[in-house]
């Protein structure tokens, strides 16, 4: 029989509906041989396997879409097939995208403090619209384009940044590395939503901060590491990065000490952009989906090039 490795992010309800599709499953955290493991199921809580004491493994099946915390090297060598949750938190991390530009824009935490404080004051410029506004996305993937679709009714210049120059909908324009400088210059707000690679690692570092619009605002939903941490505190700090929405950061939990918990102008989330109010189905379609495929020898769904990283 078929045996599967789950980590406890797997739910109670999941574990025994894989049982039902003919699968023996043994729980990570409950120890046990990891020899004869065929399948690994999971999410984060992979990366503490070593995975070459699992010899027989030969896909891994992901409860996440980032597969930057695992050792992506040794699955390109061993041709253990590695398949992610592609799209599935597109939909809340649009809506997060769109709630996030208008917090910026609208300066949220302002008031936010104010009332905290029972204080009736308003903030010294006025709150402007974003109508007309520049977004740049860095990455025109799942989460650009839910987020760029959404704010297309609120009359933004939409503009992605990728590799190739090809057009794609709904952004109005793409960026490539050759014309990405005279984007920069525009962009009233840039958005990450990139895989952690080794070329996006620390994209947005002091160069590319440096060729910035002054006011510019950052939202980053992808990867901690994509931002060099240092340099945009500095940035903030300066006034010409004019404020920041981070759910990722380089280090997880973030300090208690760093400084971006205290600066006005910048808002935090625990890495929680793309949690759902437990829509369990949809979060398990793509699992359950490659399980019935990997018994009957089907080709799976949302395979990741562990070579490129996403
Ligand atoms: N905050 C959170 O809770 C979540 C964060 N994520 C992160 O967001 C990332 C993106 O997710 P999706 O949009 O679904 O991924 P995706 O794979 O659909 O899109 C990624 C895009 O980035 C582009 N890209 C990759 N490397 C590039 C480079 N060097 N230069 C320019 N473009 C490049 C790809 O061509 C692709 O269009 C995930 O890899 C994950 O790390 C994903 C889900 C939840
Ligand atoms: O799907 C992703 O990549 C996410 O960031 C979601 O969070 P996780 O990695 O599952 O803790």
């Amino acid at each position: 029989m078929t045996k599967v490795l789950l980590t406890r992010e797997i739910n109670q309800t999941y574990r025994e509906k894989i049982k039902d599709l003919g699968y023996q499953v043994q729980l990570m955290e409950e120890g046990g041989s990891l020899e004869d493991i065929d399948l690994a199921l999971g999410g984060l809580a992979l990366r503490k396997l070593d995975f070459s004491q699992l010899k027989k493994l030969q896909a891994v099946f992901l409860t996440s879409m980032g597969v930057d915390y695992l050792p992506l090297d040794y699955f390109s060598k061993k041709g253990i097939i590695l398949a992610n949750n592609q799209g599935v938190y597109a939909e809340t991390i649009g809506e997060f995208i769109v709630f996030n530009l208008l917090q910026l824009q609208k300066a949220n935490r302002f008031f936010i403090q104010k009332q905290e404080a029972h204080l009736w004051e308003k903030p010294k410029t006025g709150l402007g619209t974003l109508k007309g506004k520049t977004v740049l996305f860095f990455g025109t993937g799942s989460l650009a384009q839910a987020g760029a679709r959404r704010l297309e009714a609120f009359g933004v210049q939409l503009l992605g940044y990728r590799k190739s120059p090809k057009p794609q909908a709904p952004f109005q324009e793409i960026v490539t590395d050759q014309n990405l400088d005279q984007a920069l210059k525009r962009a009233d707000f840039l958005v990450l939503t990139l895989p952690k690679t080794k070329e996006t690692y620390h994209l947005i570092n002091r160069d590319l901060l440096a060729k910035t619009k002054p006011g510019v605002k950052i939202i980053n939903v992808a990867r901690g590491d994509i931002i060099q941490e240092e340099a945009l505190v500095d940035y903030l700090e300066s006034g010409h990065v004019a404020g920041a929405c981070l759910d990722v950061f380089e280090k997880e939990p973030l300090d208690p000490a760093s400084p971006l918990w205290d600066m006005d102008q910048v808002y935090i989330t625990p890495h929680h952009s793309y949690s759902s109010e437990g829509d369990r189905e949809i979060e398990y379609k793509t699992i359950m989906e490659n399980l019935k495929r990997f018994k009957k020898n089907q080709p799976l769904i949302h395979v990741v090039d562990t070579d490129k990283g996403y």
